[in-house]
């Protein structure tokens, strides 16, 4: 399995220390969340990951053997940035056959365009594109390559909901492929849906970082809705909050079966369930 280790990266602007000496994976097969609120450091992460800019320190390692400099990275990852740039009185099948030729990839632009759900538009100019088509053209130019790891800055800016949700398949596609995708996003409930791994960012330093089964234990809000007003004395052992006909606790999974059984038999039987999404509820907790 490859593997791309990057370790105690720092990055400062104008002395301001910005990215703090942090250190993680993304591994092939697997698709690692960065989150973070604004301004906590993701891009400027991307931006080393894609030499762009040279970190002040730190080092990346593929395959356990250390790179000389993260330019390195460049044949062997897809990079979406910020905004991609194309040719703009060139179709988007032009743009992906030009850069195919240039690159001489064995890509077929008809089949990259069709993953991203742009087929219809293929030979529409480039000028005439919504920011979403953009953004789904700047992905099937990533993928032209066929690198190992996709580097995605905010892969779901612009997109209506109908083509995120297709490029959120599209993604869990080419992990299942094998592809290593580490993408940043604000989307938290969207990405909790696909992540592997998350890397939570506060200002510049990893506050929370692992996998999503690691923490799919930990107790998040539920919110149980029933059609028939909640009796007074409801005992259910559990520190929880009654308002009328809506029950709110902190449970885990286990524990809301176990609370859902009790329900049963009790014949009150919630006819809509919610439960917080685990990254946002991590998420808040560095709002707080
Ligand atoms: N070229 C630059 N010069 C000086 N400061 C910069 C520069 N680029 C970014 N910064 C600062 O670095 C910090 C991190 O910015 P960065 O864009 O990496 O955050 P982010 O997590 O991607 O934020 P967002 O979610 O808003 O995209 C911010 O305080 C930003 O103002």
């Amino acid at each position: 399995m490859r593997k791309l280790d990057v370790q105690k990266i720092a990055l400062s602007y104008d002395a301001q220390p910005i990215v703090k000496g942090i250190s993680f994976s993304i591994t092939e097969g697997k698709i690692t969340a960065l989150i973070g609120p604004n301004g906590a450091g993701k891009s400027s992460i991307f931006r080393i990951l894609s030499g762009l800019v040279s970190p002040d320190s730190g080092f990346v390692f593929l395959d356990g053997i250390q790179m000389k400099s993260f330019n390195d990275l460049r044949s062997h990852c897809g990079y979406l940035l910020e905004t991609a740039d194309f040719y703009a009185y060139l179709s988007g099948k032009k743009n992906l056959e030009l850069l195919i030729a240039l690159t001489r990839s064995s890509a077929n632009a008809t089949e990259l365009l069709e993953m991203v759900g742009l087929a219809k538009d293929a030979d529409k100019k480039v000028q005439h594109y919504s920011k979403g088509m953009k953004q789904r053209l700047g992905l099937a130019q990533v993928l032209i390559d066929n690198p190992s790891f996709l580097i995605l800055d905010e892969p779901f800016n612009g997109l209506d909901p109908e083509v995120k949700e297709l490029i959120l398949k599209l993604l869990t596609d080419l992990k299942n492929k094998g592809k290593g995708i580490l993408v940043s996003t604000h989307l938290l409930e969207d990405i909790e849906t696909i992540a592997d791994d998350f890397i939570l960012l506060n200002e510049g330093e990893i506050y929370l970082s692992g996998s999503m089964e690691t923490f799919g234990n930990d107790r998040q809000n539920v919110k149980m809705h029933f059609d028939v007003l909640l009796p007074q004395n409801l005992n259910l052992g559990f520190e929880n909050c009654m308002n009328a006909n809506v029950l709110t606790l902190k449970a885990n999974e286990k524990e809301t079966q176990t609370i859902l059984k009790e329900l049963y038999e009790l014949d009150l039987i919630p006819y809509k369930i919610d439960r917080s999404s685990l990254l946002y509820d991590k998420y808040m907790e560095i709002i707080k």
